[in-house]
């Protein structure tokens, strides 16, 4: 099975090279900095699970370069999504699936306006990592669940297989995806506004009481809204979810924060800005997820110099 990873970062880096070091035949679509530094010393992860360094690694940022594959892993951040959706057409033909990674509801539909919709499938993971630098992709450890629709799907089998044979992914294909994405974005949600504004890892946030009540906060408004878009969260979630939290090493924050560290243009639109539009939309208040959304809004594009 052929297989390309659309950005070849913190997820795309991260699965990408477990799954070459399964055996797996993965290209990567990268670009700037990243592709030179994999080009130049190939693409090194640093993780708890084992470190990497895949040396010759075939990346190109033309999916030309690459052609036509089985399987294309849609790993790109929510702001460069319509960009990398519209770039995928010389990696599809006929059999193609692509599975996108992203964080919050949206990509599906972004991506199914530039390919056909039953090859793209929801997926959701809780694995957690940044690009450090060019060339190098940290795993921060914890969970390692991958979530994917395509249960009887056969290119989504042959993934199954060759992540049962990788280090530390942990695939699971359900036959409704829906569901998985939605207690994805509601966790998700309150996880990234919380790390993000209070510019901490989780635990001293679920240590401290005060901001403790607020990323509760940022949970119990997004069960709400998802509660009425129609999607429910399953009984005990709550729990699930505190459990989720604490599974991380306290250190650890949201890919949202760690973009907001970096200067970096953040996914806070699509985060709790959707939830922000989603309750204006049910008629429910969501003033953490509002104040988030407005607060960082400023940033949304990337660091706003402090003079
Ligand atoms: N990081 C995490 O812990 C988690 C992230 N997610 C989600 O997964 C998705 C990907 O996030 P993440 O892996 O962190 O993102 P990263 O920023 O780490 O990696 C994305 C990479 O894709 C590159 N890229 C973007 N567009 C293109 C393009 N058209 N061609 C080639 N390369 C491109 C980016 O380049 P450049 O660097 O130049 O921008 C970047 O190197 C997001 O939706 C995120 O919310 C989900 C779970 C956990
Ligand atoms: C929190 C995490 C790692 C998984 O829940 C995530 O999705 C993110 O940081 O974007």
């Amino acid at each position: 099975m052929r297989i390309a990873m659309m950005g070849a970062g913190a997820i795309g880096g991260y699965i990408g090279a477990r799954l070459v070091e399964a055996g797996g035949d993965v290209s990567f679509v990268a670009r700037g900095a990243h592709l030179q530094a994999m080009r130049q010393n190939g693409l090194r992860i640093k993780s708890p699970a084992g470190d990497l360094l895949l040396r010759d690694v075939s990346a190109s940022d033309a999916p030309a370069d690459i052609g036509p594959v089985d399987l294309v892993i849609f790993a790109v951040k929510l702001y460069d999504c319509e960009k990398a959706a519209a770039a995928l057409g010389p990696l599809i033909a006929g059999n193609t699936r692509v599975v996108t990674l992203q964080n919050g509801i949206d990509g599906i539909e972004i991506l199914r306006r530039h390919v056909r919709g039953d090859k793209v499938i929801g997926g959701a993971t809780y694995l957690s990592g940044f690009i450090n630098k060019p060339g190098e992709v940290v795993h921060a450890g914890g969970l390692t669940d991958i979530l994917v629709g395509g249960h009887r799907d056969p290119v989504i089998h042959e993934l199954h297989a060759l992540c049962d044979r990788a280090i530390g992914l942990q695939l699971k294909s359900v036959a409704e995806i829906d569901s998985v994405l939605w207690e994805k974005f509601v966790t998700l949600a309150a996880f990234s506004g919380a790390t993000s504004l209070m510019r901490s890892g989780i635990g001293p946030i679920l240590g401290d009481p005060e901001a403790r009540i607020f990323v509760e906060q940022l949970r119990d408004e997004g069960m709400a809204v998802a509660a009425a878009a129609g999607h429910p969260m399953a009984e005990g979630f709550e729990d699930r979810v505190i459990k989720r939290w604490t599974a991380f090493p306290p250190h650890v924050k949201s890919s949202m924060a760690n973009d907001l560290e970096r200067g970096k243009p953040i996914e806070v639109v699509w985060l709790s800005g959707r939830m922000h539009e989603l309750g204006m939309k049910f008629g429910l208040a969501t003033p953490g997820h509002t104040a988030v959304f407005r607060a960082l809004h400023l940033h949304a594009a990337g660091a706003v110099p402090w003079r």
